[in-house]
């Protein structure tokens, strides 16, 4: 294995790329992890509602984590296979209140003492969101855009204390907590007034930003989205009114990359939005025909995603997050293939010949740029992950699997 990547980073090293450099620069990248891929997005709530708000997880694989003690364990499980030190992105359903009924309006740092206890003990993250669906408020698929201003309320409080959460998260973790709005808002059919739900979510998020929070501690987002089930034809939230607001109100805007028309890909969008904003934050996510939330895989638009991050320089500029829910397979291994495969990308893009191949467009050299860009896809690029992950000690290549069956067998198949 060592002389296969000896052999490899020669190759590389004859393009002037420095492997080693780019280890370590990978080495301190953070990935968000959802926690939500663990339970099919079901949260610990006492009073547990039906997903809603327009996402859907179907598939009925076993071992579903029941308690937030078993999502931790898999979490554990799946960083052990996972190269680095990462992040891990809750939601407000995933708040512990000891068997009490406590309602999002009233949600405190104190029910994710737990959560952050065991962040301390992993050394990882926290990054959070308000969770604006699955609950009887939301039921009408309105919420920070409702026209009854007592449900808006009831949203606009959630996002104050959902806010304040992420602060306590980046005091005690020394990290600051991203906190992310997602709100699933819109109309099944052609609406007859697209304004005034806008207006109204401008004024509530005006409401809930007005609220001082330590900026050192959380960093505030905003997510747009296409179209869900139940709002095919009008998202309040779309991406044009959230890339408005967020520029104009200097915070972050998130990039889903289900959330886009079919063709159209966040890769394209990445430099654009760091001419205008310091940063940016990812959902990594994989569309299959619609915002289907499939696994991510080691596929072109990842790569192109990692590259651009890459290539401008951008890594302590875009945080990127993970937003991906498969019930049909093991969930351990959906995070466990999904967050590699982010990573790798971000290896790849490292170990392409950035600086030449910008060189080549500057001087119009269309031909060399496209053909040095084909022959660096089968450059030995596997021995370098390889290595890495052996380093970084976790399995190489497919060897985690053998993990994951192990753990499927003790652990996750007794979960009825
Ligand atoms: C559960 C997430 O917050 C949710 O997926 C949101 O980020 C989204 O992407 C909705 O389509
Ligand atoms: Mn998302």
């Amino acid at each position: 294995m060592g002389n296969q990547f000896e052999l490899a980073k020669k190759e590389y090293e004859q393009w002037g790329i420095d492997v080693e450099e780019a280890l370590e620069k990978l080495k301190n990248i953070p990935i968000s992890v959802h926690c939500w891929q663990g339970d099919d997005i079901g949260g610990f709530e006492v009073n547990k509602n039906e997903l809603s708000g327009g996402i859907e997880v179907t598939g009925n694989y076993p071992g579903k984590a029941r308690t937030p003690e078993e999502l931790r364990m898999d979490l554990e499980k799946a960083f052990s296979l996972i190269p680095g030190k990462h992040r891990v992105n809750l939601h407000a359903i995933y708040a512990e209140t000891d068997g009490e009924v406590v309602d999002r309006d009233k949600i405190e740092p104190k029910h994710f003492e737990k959560w952050v206890k065991w962040a301390k003990e992993q050394g990882v993250g926290l990054d959070f969101n308000p969770t604006l669906f699955s609950h009887e408020k939301a039921a009408d698929g309105l919420t920070l855009a409702h026209p009854d201003p007592k449900i808006r309320q009831f949203w606009i409080d959630h996002c104050i204390a959902s806010r304040k959460i992420g602060e306590y998260f980046g005091r005690e973790l020394g990290t600051p907590c991203l906190t992310n709005i997602w709100i699933p808002d819109g109309y099944k059919d052609i609406p007859s007034d697209r304004l005034t739900p806008r207006k109204r979510l401008k004024e509530a998020l005006d409401e809930i930003f007005a609220v001082e929070i330590d900026e050192a501690y959380n960093i505030d987002s905003v997510e747009s989205k296409l179209f869900g089930i139940g709002s095919e034809a009008f998202v309040v939230g779309s991406h044009e009114f959230y890339l408005n607001y967020a520029l104009a109100n200097n915070m972050l805007c998130l990039l889903d990359t289900g959330h886009y028309h079919p063709t159209e890909v966040v890769s394209n969008k990445i430099s654009s939005m760091l001419l205008f904003n310091d940063k940016l934050a990812l959902h990594v996510s994989r569309p299959v025909r619609w915002d289907s939330d499939h696994v991510v895989t080691f596929d072109d638009e990842l790569k192109e995603i990692a590259l651009e991050i890459v290539r401008n320089d951008a890594l302590d500029k875009v945080m990127i997050g993970l937003d991906f829910f498969d019930a049909s397979i093991n969930r351990v291994a959906a995070w466990t293939i999904g967050t590699r495969n982010m990573i790798k990308a971000l290896l790849y893009g490292l170990l392409m010949p950035n600086e030449q191949l910008k060189e080549l467009q500057e001087k119009g050299d269309f031909t060399k740029r496209l053909a040095i860009m084909e022959e660096f896809k089968t450059y030995p690029f596997g021995a370098i992950w390889n290595h890495y992950c052996e380093q970084m000690n976790v399995p190489e290549k497919e060897h985690w699997l053998e993990e994951i069956d192990q753990y499927e067998k003790e652990v996750l198949s007794s979960r009825k």
